[in-house]
């Protein structure tokens, strides 16, 4: 982790950390934090922190052998080098981003930081605000799954929360180019993992909660007390805005200390909408009263476009010029974008949903919007190494919403393909069995689908989204679903 960051004493570093034990001087000189032992030089603080995979503490000896000024550990190795200043504390990720915030000189508290959490959502209202708010003439930072940004500037992104010494030194970055505002996704790993401890939020806010994530969690009710715990320690100048119309919605807010905010298409809420049209050219909605079109297409995008609509207005925004400005956005890459085949008009669609709950709405959606004549062939699969109890959920779901569907891989990771295409068969029930193909190899399930395809009717390709790469093994091969759609159109004459 190379950072141009000046030098910092280590007591300064310390400043809101409760230590528990110090060997050595804290006056040492501290010129770089780092969280992985083959990053440590000279100058550097090492993060021993217990992970999923191994224990940082292990390779305290490494760091230190590589130079390392400081080690913030949870339990003191018996063997102590001289050269190196040894801090114990409670929880060393805690400690790290408290630390990180320091050492980058508190960026969160220089920008109106706003935080989305949700099982699904997230990139696509970060992305929206930060097009808002550029149109609106502000400096504005990103960070989402698809990409970080500076305004206009990428840089790409490893994760949808970085680690907190990332997350800082990104923010400060944010902060040396005049941003004023940044969007950021807050994943309940972050929150899990301290990735956002001791920073600043302007706001929260809350999208929906269904099932993902419970290889990592555990329960769905440790996941939902982890997107919880972001809003337990907002600030009481913060804003906490939730959707009134998710079953998880209120929990959320219910040890808040922020001003708490809701949002809903069905009831009294701080910022209510109204459903008039969900159609192929996008959704007509009353929003407080005012209405207004938006390119954006499906039920799910007008829950996405309302909480972005009451961010922004929480933020002191013009309620008026906000409609007029997120009426012409377009949506985030890979999420419901069209890739049309022109001599056959089928339409192609791409998009990220990788949940059982995104599947169905984007389903649903196309459901509302497709002509009887239509039919919906969709291909999709599930990641490997991630929630195995989601399999045969979507592959049921993908049988319900469509004609026919070919199940393939997406992202296999360390697991055998078929291994996850056999747990996702076993949702399908015996009606349905008729309808679906099986092919790993993603590319020819793509061509299939297409193959398949008559005239007019819509071909879903579902899970990856913006990803432009296929993990298997730990390689990542150049993949990008978008791509491959057209490349089978133009192939197959369609
Ligand atoms: C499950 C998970 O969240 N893992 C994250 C976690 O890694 P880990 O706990 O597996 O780490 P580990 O391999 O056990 O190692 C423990 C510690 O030893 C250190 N180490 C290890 C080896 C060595 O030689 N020296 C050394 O110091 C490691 O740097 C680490 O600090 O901490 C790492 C450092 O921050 C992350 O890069 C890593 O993300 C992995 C790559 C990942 O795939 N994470 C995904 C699941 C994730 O975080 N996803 C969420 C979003 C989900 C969503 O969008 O819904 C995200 O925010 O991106
Ligand atoms: N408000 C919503 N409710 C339900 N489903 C949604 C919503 N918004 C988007 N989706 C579906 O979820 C998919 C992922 O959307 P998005 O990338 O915005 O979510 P995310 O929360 O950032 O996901 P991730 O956890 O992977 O970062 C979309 O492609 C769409 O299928
Ligand atoms: N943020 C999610 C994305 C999943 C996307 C899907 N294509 C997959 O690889 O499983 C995760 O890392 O679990
Ligand atoms: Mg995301």
């Amino acid at each position: 982790m190379i950072n141009a960051s000046p030098t910092h004493p280590l007591s300064a570093l310390l400043a809101d950390v409760t230590v528990r034990q110090q060997h050595g001087p804290a006056a040492v000189a501290v010129s770089m934090l780092t969280l992985d032992s083959r990053q440590a030089t000279p100058g550097t603080a090492f993060f021993a922190l217990r992970g999923a995979q191994t224990d940082g503490h292990q390779f305290i000896a490494k760091a230190v052998a590589l130079g390392a000024a400081a080690v913030i550990c949870e339990e003191l190795p018996a063997e102590r080098s001289s050269d190196t200043t040894y801090i114990q504390v409670a929880d060393s990720a805690e400690a790290m981003a408290l630390m990180a915030a320091t050492f980058y000189g508190h960026p969160s508290r220089q920008l109106r930081l706003v935080g989305i959490t949700g099982t699904n959502g997230k990139t696509t209202c970060v992305t929206l605000l930060h097009k808002l708010f550029r149109e609106l003439g502000y400096h504005v930072g990103l960070l989402s799954t698809v990409q970080n940004q500076i305004d206009e500037q990428v840089i790409p992104a490893t994760h949808t929360t970085p680690d907190a010494i990332r997350l800082n030194e990104l923010l400060a970055q944010m902060v040396g180019a005049g941003c004023t505002h940044t969007f950021m996704e807050v994943s309940s790993h972050a929150v899990v993992q301290h990735r956002v401890t001791g920073l600043r939020f302007a706001g929260g806010v809350f999208t929906n909660l269904s099932h993902d994530h419970l290889d990592y969690h555990g329960t769905f009710d440790h996941y939902l007390k982890a997107k919880k715990g972001f809003f337990d320690v907002l600030g009481k100048k913060a804003f906490a805005l939730t959707n009134a119309d998710d079953k998880r919605g209120p929990v959320m807010l219910q040890n808040t200390a922020a001003a708490r905010e809701t949002y809903s298409l069905r009831g009294p809420a701080t910022y209510r909408a109204r459903l008039i049209e969900n159609a192929v050219h996008g959704l007509h909605l009353e929003v407080e009263g005012r209405e207004a079109q938006f390119r954006l297409i499906g039920v799910f995008n007008a829950y996405n476009l309302l909480a972005v609509y009451g961010a922004a207005v929480l933020l002191g925004e013009d309620a008026t010029e906000v409609l007029t400005i997120l009426s012409g956005l377009t949506s985030a890459p890979g999420r419901f974008e069209p890739i049309l085949a022109e001599k056959s008009r089928i339409t192609g669609i791409v998009d990220y949903a990788h949940t059982p709950d995104a599947l169905e709405n984007v389903l649903s959606t196309i459901a509302d919007i497709r002509q009887p004549s239509q039919q919906v062939i969709t291909v999709v699969g599930c990641g490997g190494n991630r929630d195995a109890t989601k399999r045969p959920i979507m592959a049921n779901l993908a049988c319900q919403g469509s004609s026919r569907v070919v199940l393939t891989s997406d992202n296999p990771r360390f697991e055998d393909p078929n291994d996850i295409l056999r747990q996702m068969q076993a949702g399908v029930q015996t009606p349905d069995l008729g309808k679906v193909l099986t092919i790993p190899d993603r590319r020819e399930a793509i061509k299939t689908a297409v193959a398949l395809a008559q005239p007019g009717d819509i071909v879903l390709v579902a899970g990856k989204g913006h990803e432009t790469y296929q993990e298997i093994q730990g390689i990542r091969a150049e993949f990008d679903d978008r791509k491959v759609l057209q490349e089978m159109f133009d192939l197959l004459g369609k």
